[in-house]
């Protein structure tokens, strides 16, 4: 009887897969993330994976790779939306066997699953495969900030408590959630990340619920939500300061009674989820003006955790830098040594408004640009490059200069001189004073 692996983090959808197959005469396994998919490939030894192109701690992109880097002939199918499809069609040129689109029809699937198991397997000419370090790997850091946060993590992350995340954008919310949910005893179940940011109000019941196919227009087939898809798992809210009052509501209703009512359905499931938020708002500020349930704010809020921003965990910069051009030396192929000593400079020097993020960007960007061993000025954004010309620029330190400079302010401003005294970082009277002394209008 051929065994088959189905890789899915819908529980219900996996399932029902599941049981389809069985019924065919096959032997099937699931699970939920890449991390237990590889596992179980470890153990067993499968005639055929199936898997979904977008897995919650990596994609099936990864899983390909790795099933194939390890010389496997296990053909592959990708299950994937219609906007992945052009991915998936890329995957068959690295070895995978074939792709189907979601919704997915049953005998599709099927005839699917025969070919793949009766078509004699091309061996693959596996590239050598560099599991990647990739951007979920979580570096601890060593500065005073980052040891307080890790220890935060490491106290917390084995218990049940929910815990709210609190840090600038790209400060590496999600992935200290991440780490949480691996040091706990939910680590082998799902998790779940929902951006709260982008839920629209009307959706968000059947996104966080689920619902029943017909149970609204557009419903077309049941859908399991995200409680139910985190069930033993943990459940990440992130940008929770962007929910809607309504939802907040119910939400606070799921939490407190851990049990979900589908849009459409009559019958409540219950769920065994813990929930880990992240926010860059001052919420408490939001719950005194009313914008923010308290009481929801006290449910997520039984730990708190505040993740430093860059500019904070300055002994980190150099650390994370060399990491991230790690990281994009593998993703795109080069072999880039380091960072020049200006470079350096000029990290230590920029505020990095968008944290890690904004980091991981300029250097993957780097190395893509550079045409030499390190990475030099000249490959930075300007505004990391340009940083102290910029300062200069509108600084009365020259007299002979500024008439010049306080024109060019002027012009930046719009006119207003209230704006342009700011840029100089002189008082408006001064500027005034020098408005006359130069005659300028
Ligand atoms: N400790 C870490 N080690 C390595 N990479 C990290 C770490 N923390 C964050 N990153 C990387 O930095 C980027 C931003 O992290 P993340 O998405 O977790 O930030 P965030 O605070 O959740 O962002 P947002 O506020 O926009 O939701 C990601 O690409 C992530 O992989």
């Amino acid at each position: 009887m051929p065994k088959l692996l189905i890789i899915d983090d819908d529980v219900a959808f996996c399932s029902m897969l599941a049981t389809f197959l069985i019924k065919k005469g096959f032997r099937v396994e699931t699970c939920h993330n890449a991390k237990s998919a590889i596992k179980k490939i470890e153990e067993i030894s499968f005639d055929l994976v199936i898997t979904d192109l977008r897995l919650p701690d990596n994609d099936g992109i990864w899983l390909l790779n790795f099933i194939k880097g390890n010389n496997a002939i296990v053909p592959v199918i990708l299950m994937t939306n219609y906007a992945d499809i052009a991915t998936a069609v890329n995957a068959m040129k690295n070895g995978a066997f074939d792709y189907i689109e979601k919704p997915i029809q049953p005998n599709e699937l099927l005839n699917k699953v025969q070919s793949a198991l009766t078509i004699q397997p091309k061996v693959f000419e596996a590239k050598p495969i560099k599991i990647h370090k990739s951007s979920s790997t979580f570096l601890k850091g060593v500065s005073p900030k980052s040891k307080n946060l890790n220890e935060f993590i490491d106290l917390v992350g084995p218990t049940d408590m929910s815990v709210l995340i609190i840090g600038e954008s790209g400060t590496g919310k999600e992935n200290v959630a991440r780490s949480i949910h691996e040091k706990s005893n939910r680590k082998d179940h799902s998790f779940v990340a929902v951006d709260c940011g982008v839920i629209p109000k009307e959706l968000a019941a059947s996104e966080f619920f689920g619902h029943l196919k017909g149970s609204f227009t557009g419903a077309i087939n049941d859908k399991i939500g995200h409680f139910e898809a985190a069930n033993k798992g943990t459940l990440f809210l992130d940008e929770i300061g962007n929910l809607s009052y309504e939802t907040q509501v119910q939400l606070l209703r799921a939490l407190q009674e851990l049990r979900v009512k589908p849009v459409g359905s009559n019958d409540e499931i219950a769920v065994d989820v813990r929930v880990i938020a992240a926010t860059n708002e001052n919420l408490n500020e939001a719950t005194s003006n009313g914008t923010f349930r308290e009481d929801l704010f006290h449910r997520l809020n039984e730990f708190s955790i505040n993740v430093p921003s860059l500019k904070e965990r300055e002994d980190d910069l150099m650390l994370f830098a060399n990491h991230f051009l790690d990281q994009s030396n593998i993703d795109l192929d080069r072999d880039i040594k380091g960072f020049d000593t200006e470079t350096t400079q000029l990290f230590a020097n920029y505020n990095w408004p968008g944290n890690l993020r904004e980091l991981k960007n300029t250097v993957k960007r780097a190395v893509l640009l550079s045409r030499t061993e390190m990475i030099v000025p000249e490959v930075l954004p300007n505004e990391i490059r340009m940083q102290n010309q910029k300062e200069d620029t509108f600084s009365l330190y020259n007299a002979d200069n500024e008439m010049t400079l306080i024109k060019k302010a002027l012009e930046k401003t719009d006119g207003n001189k209230t704006k342009a005294a700011q840029l100089m970082k002189i008082d408006r009277k001064t500027l005034y004073n020098k408005l006359k002394l130069y005659g300028i209008d």
